[in-house]
């Protein structure tokens, strides 16, 4: 077998590691991520045609700063140094990294005055970069030349060509960086020599593998919502390991109208999967669990812990199951406060908000270090259908999230009836594959309205509907008056218990996608 190209990223604690790595899978070259305290043996062993060092929080020349061997630089392969990867790289070979008077932050223009660099090939002379530092190289190391410059910062860039060894101030895997990704591909195809053969079915296959060498024959659950991710999480098992394979979907009580049904329909008996597919309904469970609850985090931690215990009962009549799949991506992982150096936005189910002890010997996540929309090609590539790929996401929490506060049956009741209305007008305005996610959530604010003469006293609905690529940035998307209007009566005179409707403008960040 031909042995696949592999490009490594060092990661110093940067916040847009994921996006080096995907960036580099973007150009068709395989990529993984490890921490710059891998040892040097073990990454000389996995044979690299590149390695790319991150970008970091700490400043390279304070005593505990995270380092590296400096025969990394003496091994041939070539290096690409981003931000505190490139201080560092000077650093190390004799050059010097001091504090900057002014830090330059966000967009700038970075003029280039090697134009016939290979890491340039195709660069605009003139480019816009993301710039995110504090600390500048002040003089490049030896056998290096400066490549660009900004107005206030000069070195932008810096290269030694004889010892492939590359390095950049910006950040080449932001978007905001308008010719990154070029720069990129020219680094992983033309510097390292990657041909690019890798290709989704790639990951899929390899991940088929991985699953039977670390499953044998034991006995597996996966966690099955009839979401995106666990949907292709649970095909992915089933092709690798078949009936050793057994699907639990929880109905929590919190799921959207006539979800259960829905799923059921189609990872049940009468659907087209053949999967061992178990439903629990244990919507008492859950209620009673939920009474008097109103702290976010709290909400998410009980419902996280609830999915855990349902999956260990049903393992135990299962009898003899060491694995739980889940369908955890990437975000979820970065949001939980677990991608590196990042901070806790909220505890996500799977993964945060797990319980400190679970009864399996391991957990299985094949997604987790893939965006959505990498998620849905590998679905495509599985076979399975488009409207089942391109489901809105909907959070495992489901309502509980989307109800601030208290989560009580007739609150539900209210936002499953409220978002239902809001679902069909979005498709009958022909919508829902434009918007990336919509949903009706439940203030826990009442006002006061009038009604038929009479005096109201009911909560506020609010509709949220965004745009966003990986789900980590986000805009509110621009949905036409009527179609609102059209909602927002039906709402109001449909859905008993709400006298007011709004629409939140909010992008992410400052807002999240969900209230909680
Ligand atoms: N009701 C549920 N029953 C069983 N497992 C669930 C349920 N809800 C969530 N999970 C588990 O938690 C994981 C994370 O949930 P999440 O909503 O992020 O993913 P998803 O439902 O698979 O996809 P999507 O993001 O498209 O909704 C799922 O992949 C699944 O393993
Ligand atoms: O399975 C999940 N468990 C969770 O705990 C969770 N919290 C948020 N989400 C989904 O993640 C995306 C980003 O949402 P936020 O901007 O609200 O963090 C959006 O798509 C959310 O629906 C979750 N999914
Ligand atoms: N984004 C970064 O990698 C920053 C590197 C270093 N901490 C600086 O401020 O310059
Ligand atoms: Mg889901």
């Amino acid at each position: 077998m031909m042995k696949k190209e592999l490009v490594i990223v060092l990661d110093f604690g940067g916040q847009y590691n994921q996006l080096v790595a995907r960036r580099v899978r973007e150009c068709n070259v395989y990529c993984e991520i490890y921490s710059y305290k891998t040892d040097l043996e073990k990454i000389k062993a996995m044979n690299p045609k590149g390695i790319i060092l991150t970008g970091g929080p700490n400043s390279c020349y304070e005593a505990d700063s995270p380092t590296y061997s400096k025969e990394l630089f003496e091994l041939g392969i070539p290096v690409l140094g981003l931000c505190y990867g490139a201080q560092l790289m000077m650093h190390m070979l004799g050059g010097k990294v001091e504090k900057a008077d002014a830090r330059e932050y966000g967009k700038t223009e970075v003029i280039i005055d090697k134009t016939d660099s290979k890491i340039f090939e195709g660069v605009s002379p003139k480019t816009i970069c993301w710039m995110s530092h504090f600390d500048y190289i002040s003089k490049v190391a030896p056998g290096f030349e400066i490549t660009s410059h900004t107005e206030n910062c000069p070195c932008a860039s810096a290269e030694n060509v004889a010892e492939n060894l590359y390095a950049i101030q910006f950040h080449p895997e932001v978007l905001h960086t308008q010719e990154g990704t070029k720069m990129l591909y020219n680094f992983v195809r033309n510097i390292c020599g990657c041909a690019g053969d890798w290709r989704m079915d790639s990951f899929v296959e390899d991940q088929i593998k991985a699953i039977r060498e670390k499953v044998g024959d034991g006995k597996v659950l996966c966690a099955l919502s009839g979401g995106v991710d666990s949907s292709v999480a649970a095909v992915l098992l089933s092709k690798a390991i078949g009936n050793q394979l057994t699907c639990v979907f929880v109905d929590h009580g919190l799921l959207r109208k006539n979800e259960g049904d829905e799923v059921e329909a189609v990872f049940g008996p009468e659907g087209p999967y053949e999967l061992n597919f178990i439903r629990v309904n244990a919507q008492e469970r859950y209620y009673s669990k939920l009474k008097g609850v109103t702290e976010p985090e709290a909400k998410r931690k009980i419902i996280g812990e609830e999915f855990i215990r349902v999956f260990e009962e049903e393992a135990k009549k299962i009898g003899a199951v060491d694995f739980l799949v889940q369908g955890t991506i990437y975000p979820d992982v970065v949001e939980s406060g677990l991608g590196g150096e990042s901070a806790v936005i909220k505890s996500h189910h799977n993964v945060g908000g797990l319980p400190d002890h679970v009864d399996f010997k391991e957990i299985i996540e094949p997604l987790r270090d893939l965006f959505k929309d990498e998620v849905r090609k590998a679905g495509l590539e599985l076979g399975i259908p488009e409207n089942l790929v391109f489901r809105q996401p909907f959070p495992g929490p489901g309502l509980g999230i989307r109800i601030i506060g208290e989560v009580t049956a007739d609150k539900v009741r209210i936002v499953q009836d409220a978002d239902a209305i809001y679902r069909e007008e979005i498709a009958k305005a022909g919508l829902d594959r434009e918007i990336g996610q919509y949903f009706a959530a439940l203030t826990n604010m009442r006002s006061v309205g009038v009604m038929g003469d009479e005096r109201t006293y009911d909560y506020a609905i609010a509709l949220r509907a965004v745009n966003t690529i990986d789900f980590m940035t986000a805009e509110s998307a621009q949905i036409p008056y009527e179609v609102l209007n059209k909602v927002m009566s039906r709402i109001i005179n449909e859905v008993r218990g709400v006298n007011r409707v709004m629409y939140d403008l909010t992008s992410k960040p400052p807002g999240t996608i969900e209230f909680e």
